[in-house]
């Protein structure tokens, strides 16, 4: 049966293990905030339908590959998958997305190589997994795209089916024009993107960026602009736009662009928290760190991350306030990426000379102030950590939107907890109540960290219970609603080639 919404994104949903002969699906260890985001799409009843992704076979499991996979614990959906070698992987994951576009899109040109590239490779995979979308969806479907590693996806599925109605949402930051441009592959890219009936990401600087990209490349007419109101700050930090330009033409298509950021699913957060298994994992947490302030980091080995500067922050804040020895203890849990991403290896090997050089030089006998986790956390543990913790620090340099942020603010309930953001991630545009600071300032991240531990219970209480109301309002379900509302009642526009534009 042909499916009415049809999702891309490139990862399995789960992970897949053999167990005594048995192949079984299991929930995914490694962190990634985009699967969770999908899979709560599919455990809403109403949205049935299939996910798009790879799956890495030798040869010999080539030939009897069976390419579909019904889940059917925890949602309502199959997976079909599209075989890959190791090497195909390899070319097209761990080296062109994360060598060549993941330093641009994270604004760190001087990370960006091409010569290692596999375009041609990229292309490849991109055909193959617009062909799958096209061969399972239904003539009214929805096809929704995920992220930079399908760029290309949408212009080969409007070549097959072009009165389909394709949406693509963007969950790293999209760069400045001055930046984006540095890819030889700009012109394909934007080509594609603007082949879609909706382009997302998560806030209107991302939108913006892209648009000043079309702009530059292609003639593009402006149609629509918007101020930026309700929740996102339009306004006063760094990642801050007042306006945005919210439909395109290009050619005689109609391309509308949003900014809507992802959600967490607070439920289920807390499904996991309100358990007797929940408190007691707590409760140890507490005892384990004997009445000391607990700090914590969480997320992925990776140079965007600022895991490098948290740890030296660390190291200053240890050196200059030497009443605090023994009296906090920062958890990091900083999982490592797979083996095949040379790229992290430097990224990884850092973080821990770091954290052995400042255990090194302030532990005591009984104190360790930094504890390190470089293998993925149970989630149940994670969100217990989360609840523990009088601090989390979350300062990447760069970052699409930070779901962890989201995370340890539903996990305190509005009650109390303190958030340090950084300013250059995504969710800084709806969380102004944090500290915000500036992961690139020794000065302003020293005095993030001072106010966080010296916060009143009062002020943490008030910002918190105003973050709660909107990470519960702005959740996962308002976010797929507001793309579902896009195409609810929606004929593909087309415009009058001669009909005037704003520009
Ligand atoms: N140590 C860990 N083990 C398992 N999952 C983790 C760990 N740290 C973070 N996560 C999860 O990974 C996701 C990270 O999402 P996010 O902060 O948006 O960054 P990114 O998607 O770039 O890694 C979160 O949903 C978080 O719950
Ligand atoms: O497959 P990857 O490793 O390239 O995926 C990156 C992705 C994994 O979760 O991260 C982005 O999406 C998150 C959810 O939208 C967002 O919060 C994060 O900032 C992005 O890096």
């Amino acid at each position: 049966m042909k499916s009415s919404l049809v999702i891309l994104y490139h990862r399995e949903p789960y992970d897949e293990v053999v167990e005594n002969g048995q192949v079984r699906y299991l929930p995914k260890k490694s962190p990634n905030g985009i699967v969770p985001t999908l899979k709560s799409f599919f455990a809403d009843d109403n949205n049935e339908g299939t996910w798009i992704a790879w799956k890495q076979v030798s040869e010999e499991q080539k030939q009897q590959f069976n390419k579909n996979v019904n889940v059917e614990d925890d949602g309502n959906y199959r997976v079909s998958r599209i075989p890959l070698t190791a090497e195909q992987v390899r070319d097209f994951y761990y080296v062109t997305s994360k060598e060549a576009f993941w330093p641009i899109l994270h604004s760190f040109p001087y990370h960006f190589t091409s010569e290692s590239s596999n375009w041609d490779n990229f292309v490849k995979i991109n055909r193959l997994f617009a062909e799958a979308a096209c061969e399972e969806a239904a003539d009214d479907a929805l096809i929704w795209v995920h992220d930079y590693n399908l760029w290309l996806a949408p212009q080969f599925i409007r070549e097959k089916k072009p009165d389909a109605r394709i949406a693509f949402f963007h969950h790293t930051p999209f760069p400045s024009v001055d930046v984006f441009n540095i890819l030889p592959w700009r012109e394909a890219i934007v080509d594609s993107l603007l082949c879609c009936d909706v382009v997302g990401f998560h806030i209107p600087r991302y939108s913006e960026n892209f648009v000043n990209v079309a702009r530059s490349l292609r003639p593009i007419d402006i149609v629509e602009t918007t101020k930026v109101t309700g929740h996102m700050t339009p306004v006063g930090i760094a990642l801050a736009e007042p306006e945005v330009n919210t439909k395109l033409r290009y050619k005689n298509q109609i391309v509308k662009v949003d900014a809507f950021p992802v959600g967490t699913s607070p439920q289920n957060i807390l499904d996991v928290l309100h358990t007797p298994e929940a408190d007691a994992k707590v409760a140890e947490i507490r005892k384990t760190i004997e009445g000391r302030k607990l700090i914590i980091a969480a997320g992925r080995v990776d140079y965007v991350k600022g895991n490098k500067e948290k740890l030296e922050a660390f190291e200053r804040l240890l050196e200059r306030r030497p009443e605090i020895h023994g009296k906090v203890n920062f958890v990091m849990t900083c999982v490592q990426a797979a083996t095949g991403m040379q790229v992290y290896q430097e990224a990884q090997r850092e973080i821990e000379y770091l954290v052995g050089k400042i255990n090194g030089r302030f532990a005591e006998f009984d104190w360790l102030p930094v504890r390190l986790f470089t293998q993925p956390i149970p989630l149940l543990d994670l969100f217990c950590y989360y609840k523990a913790a009088d601090i989390c620090w979350t300062t990447p340099l760069r970052d699409g939107l930070n779901l962890v942020a989201k995370e340890y603010i539903v996990a305190h309930e509005g009650k109390d907890g303190v958030l340090v953001l950084s300013e250059f991630v995504g969710a800084a545009i709806e969380l102004p109540q944090a500290i915000l600071t500036n992961p690139y300032s020794v000065k302003l991240m020293d005095e993030a960290i001072d106010k966080a531990l010296d916060m009143s219970p009062e002020e943490q209480q008030e910002k918190m219970a105003k973050m709660y109301e909107t990470v519960t309002k702005y959740d996962v379900k308002y976010w797929s609603d507001r793309l579902l509302d896009y195409f609810a009642n929606m004929t593909r526009e087309f415009v009058d080639e001669k009909e005037p534009a704003l520009n």
